[in-house]
């Protein structure tokens, strides 16, 4: 985190929590803050301080609920949040739990008691995918298969991977960029046309299946109660101002993609942190075993499994996967926290102003969090003294009315997957010679930032707890 500590250090060497500047691009005043009160104050209200329009163009597949602001963003969340309740978490804790299982039945894992990923980022990527197309669209998939369409020229879950790895690149460069023949240019290309028809198909699919399987009372059966279909309903109760099939295409991409990369990033993320601190790892460990017995864990258990979640928490806050968050002040305001300039706690802030609000300082604020460089989960335990980081206003899933409508699903997700994992096999990293845990740190958990947050492949060992002899 060389790059991002010095960037840390311009801050507080300058003892102010904002910066001002004028882009030459635009030439438009941006404030740049990294202030942890200061960014609650100003994600809590989403009208006063909107999403600038240039940080929505999200909307490539559709309007949806992330790209969209006012009214419309209103109408989004107001038909879409329901659907994510304890029926979905319990749902992602039963599919977490059968593609743990699933995935240790692989000729990778199932013999031997101690296996070396050379990417185990690879296996948090493939979870995190198939929970939200299993929870989120009924697509029930096996960890094992890649299943094709007529229409598409990869496997569905490829096609996925591809459009997520460089949406970026789609993002940032306009449309005639991808008729340049060339080959990676066409991949992209043929990646996101094949994956808007899809989303089309699986759509007019997925509405098709739901008016099948209606039941007397207009309800639908268990087996189709995802996320999707529960949208696709209170959609249609909502009449008119329901969401349209192009709605409910951008939600339904917008949904796949918030919902995969954001957490098989921090839950590998969080894994390698257990292994660079092993006492952490036996603190949960043993945590684990206390709650469970030798039971598997069940959705009633994410309660007593706190310790877990604060282990993804803390790995989240070292690293936070939406690291910078846009926003335009609406008209004249005046933002105050403590620290904010060196000589004053309030600010002005004219209408029109670009806010670029940084996750990633923030995030490592020493105020809100004591020896912020370290990996101390037990910082998030309400009983702790340092604990002036509750977890209810932590940044990194925001705060406010625009607060991650997937955050319970990322954390139980990642509670499941963890408390499975932990319970059988304990992490480990390769060193170099005369490398210490931070070296290793340094040089393998190094962020690159595009539209997310992510690092590159992460090595580890996973040694198999029962050949362990105590
Ligand atoms: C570790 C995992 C995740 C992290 C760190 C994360 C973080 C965030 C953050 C910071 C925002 C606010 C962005 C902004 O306002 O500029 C956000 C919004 C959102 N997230 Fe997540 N997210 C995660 C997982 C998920 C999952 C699993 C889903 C869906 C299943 C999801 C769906 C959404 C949606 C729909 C919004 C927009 C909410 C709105 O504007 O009303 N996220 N997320």
């Amino acid at each position: 985190m060389a790059n991002k500590r010095t960037k840390h250090a311009v801050f507080s060497s300058r003892n102010t929590d904002v910066l001002l500047y004028v882009p030459l691009l635009n030439g438009r005043i941006r404030l740049h803050c990294s202030s942890p009160d200061a960014l609650r104050t100003l994600l809590s209200d989403p009208f006063l301080f909107t999403k600038p329009s240039a940080s929505l163009s999200l909307d490539l597949m559709g309007s949806n609920l992330v790209a969209s602001t006012g009214e419309q963003w209103r109408r989004h969340r107001k038909i879409t949040a329901p659907a994510f309740d304890n029926q979905t978490y319990k749902d992602v804790w039963e599919v977490t739990t059968r593609l743990y299982n699933e995935m240790l039945a692989t000729d990778s894992w199932k013999s031997g008691n101690q296996h070396f990923f050379s990417a185990f980022n690879q296996f948090t990527t493939r979870v995190a995918l198939l929970v939200i197309s299993a929870c989120g669209f009924n697509m029930r998939l096996r960890w094992d298969e890649s299943p094709t369409r007529d229409h598409l020229s990869n496997s569905v879950d490829d096609t996925i991977v591809t459009v997520s790895t460089t949406l970026l690149g789609k993002l940032l460069f306009p449309s005639w960029v991808f008729n340049i023949p060339t080959k990676g240019l066409r991949r992209i290309k043929t990646a996101f046309n094949d994956f808007q028809t899809f989303l089309d198909a699986e759509v007019s699919n997925k509405k098709r299946e739901l008016k099948n399987d209606r039941q007397f009372d207009g309800s639908l059966s268990d087996a189709n109660k995802s996320v999707f279909a529960r949208l696709v309903t209170a959609s249609e109760q909502e009449g008119a101002k329901g969401l349209d099939q192009h709605e409910l295409i951008g939600n339904l991409f917008i949904f796949l993609f918030a919902g995969h990369e954001t957490t098989a990033h921090t839950l590998v993320v969080t894994l390698a942190l257990l292994a660079l601190y092993p006492d952490e790892q036996d603190r949960v460990y043993n945590h684990i075993k206390n709650v469970l017995g030798d039971s598997e864990p069940r959705y009633d258990d994410y309660g007593n499994l706190a310790p877990v979640l604060h282990c993804f928490y803390e790995a989240l806050r070292l690293y936070p996967a939406a690291y910078v968050m846009m926003r335009e002040a609406t008209a004249d305001s005046v933002l105050t926290a403590e620290g904010l300039l060196p000589s004053s706690d309030t600010l002005a802030i004219p209408k029109g102003t670009e806010l670029a609000l940084d996750v990633i300082c923030a995030s490592r604020h020493e105020r809100s969090y004591p020896n912020p460089h370290a990996f101390v989960p037990t910082r998030w335990e309400t009983s702790s003294e340092t604990a002036t980081a509750a977890i209810d206003s932590f940044i990194g899933f925001s705060v406010g009315p625009r607060v991650c409508l997937g955050k319970k699903f990322a954390t139980t997700e990642a509670v499941c997957f963890l408390t499975n994992l932990l319970k059988d096999w304990k992490v480990d990293v390769k060193l170099l010679n005369g490398e210490s845990p931070a070296e290793w740190q340094e040089r393998m958990l190094k962020p690159t930032l595009g539209v997310t947050l992510k690092t590159g492949d992460v090595p580890l060992i996973m040694t198999r707890r029962s050949s362990i002899k105590q």
